[in-house]
């Protein structure tokens, strides 16, 4: 990595980039490679005017009538959630039907979670889930199980001995796809069919799967999933999350916040709930119109984009990293953590270092922004919507920097 310019083959690949056109549709500060879209993904630049418009013109001027007004065209805002629901289903393999959207990717993990034990085996009560999940997965199962009174067992497991774990007694598997801290990612397919083999119902968690590259739930017979809006999805801060449930369980699943918004007819003012029809039964209250908005604008810049181009990127973005730091793993205390297995690997790189929370400090100082994660890991995020292998070059250079500067 001594070269100054772009080397010549990191310039072809840019050059014959079929995604290259969509960074324009994100805004991208100056001065910045923003390498975290898998916390918060960066801004699609007609989100504000939409925003906007929804602000000024449905409620500053239609008030309360934007609730029903525009229904045949599809702009009524009581079916938002629904067509943000068909846009989300596209990406992740699933009918419209199928997804609900709103309340946060915690909110929906609870919800699946308690969908999924109402349909699992009767007398089964373990919880199998990978030992290092994100916490709020582990943390609304605990709650959950409080609620239950404690009659269930949460058995957390290193997720390479999930199989091993997978008995004929697990009511529920809760696995998060893609590790948030080193980017591992599971068979998602390969273990569906695991627990399905054994009777045990799926919940997946897929924060760093939507949008991240082509997911195909039903083609793997999975049962129920979460997902947030604001990662790969480009939904803004706090963007509502989504959730799915295969539509062989929405006769059964129970609808543990059973909400008037998840009512077949809400403003029938039933006293008894009637769930409406599909997963729209799990949108519990009020769709939060501005947010939602922002969701279904930034959905759009996915429209004409081929899933399995926007993989193929993935992997040429992230490989590349992975290249261009390896002589770095030889001069520094640097591990690469991500599995360089593509089958094995979302759309990060992360790797171990003993000041990873300082050099994180001084990357983002000098414009690079990943994440610190404890206890020791650097983490970069690669959107294959707005990432250049000129941006990676440029990344890579800045990794180098800074070790040097530490070292
Ligand atoms: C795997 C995973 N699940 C869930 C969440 C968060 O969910 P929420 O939208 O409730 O903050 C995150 C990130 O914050 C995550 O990485
Ligand atoms: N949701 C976040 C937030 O509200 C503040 C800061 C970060 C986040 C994140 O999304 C963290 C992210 N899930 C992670 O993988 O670490």
């Amino acid at each position: 990595m001594t070269t100054l310019t772009l080397p010549d083959h990191l310039m072809a690949l840019d050059a014959r980039d079929p995604l290259a056109h969509k960074r324009s549709e994100f805004h991208l500060p100056r001065g910045v490679v923003y390498l975290d879209g898998n916390s918060l993904g960066a801004l699609p630049r007609r989100v504000p005017e939409r925003v906007a418009q929804v602000a000024q013109g449905e409620w500053g001027e239609q008030l309360i009538r934007s609730w029903t007004a525009g229904a045949e065209e599809g702009r009524d805002w009581m079916a938002l959630p629904d067509r943000v629901a068909a846009k989300i289903a596209r990406l992740i393999g699933a009918a419209p039907h199928e997804v609900a959207v709103g309340d946060s990717t915690s909110v929906n993990t609870f919800k699946v979670l308690a969908a999924a034990l109402g349909v699992a085996q009767p007398g089964r009560r373990i919880i199998l889930t990978d030992a290092e999940n994100f916490p709020t997965d582990l943390y609304v199962a605990q709650g959950l199980n409080a609620l239950l009174g404690g009659t269930l067992e949460l058995r957390r497991v290193p997720a390479d001995d999930i199989e091993t774990h997978l008995t004929d007694d697990v009511a529920v598997l809760l696995l998060t796809q893609v590790d948030y801290r080193t980017g591992r990612r599971l068979d998602l397919k390969g273990i569906t069919a695991q627990a399905q083999a054994k009777g045990t119902v799926t919940v997946w968690d897929l924060a760093h799967s939507a949008g991240a590259f082509p997911v195909d739930l039903n083609g793997a017979g999975a049962d129920f999933a979460v997902g947030c809006g604001y990662k790969f999805l480009n939904g803004g801060p706090g963007a509502p999350a989504f959730l799915f449930a295969a539509e062989r369980h929405h006769a059964q699943a129970p609808v543990a916040i059973s909400g008037w918004m998840g009512h077949a007819d809400p403003f029938e003012m039933a006293r008894d709930f009637t769930p409406a029809p599909g997963a729209r039964r799990f949108v519990a209250g009020t769709p939060m119109v501005l947010s939602l908005s922002a969701l279904d604008e930034a959905l759009d810049v996915f429209a004409d984009v081929d899933m399995e181009a926007l993989r193929a990127k993935s992997l040429s973005l992230t490989d590349t990293f992975i290249e261009l730091l390896e002589p770095l793993t030889a001069r520094f205390p640097l591990t690469l953590v991500t599995p360089l297995d593509h089958a094995r690997r979302g759309s990060q790189v992360s790797y171990r270092h003993p000041q990873a929370r300082e050099v994180m400090a001084d990357l983002i100082a000098a414009g690079i922004i990943g994440d610190f994660r404890t206890p020791d890991i650097l983490r970069f995020g690669f959107t294959p919507l707005y990432h250049s292998h000129a941006d990676v070059w440029q990344a890579a250079r800045g990794v180098q920097a800074a070790l040097e500067a530490r070292a």
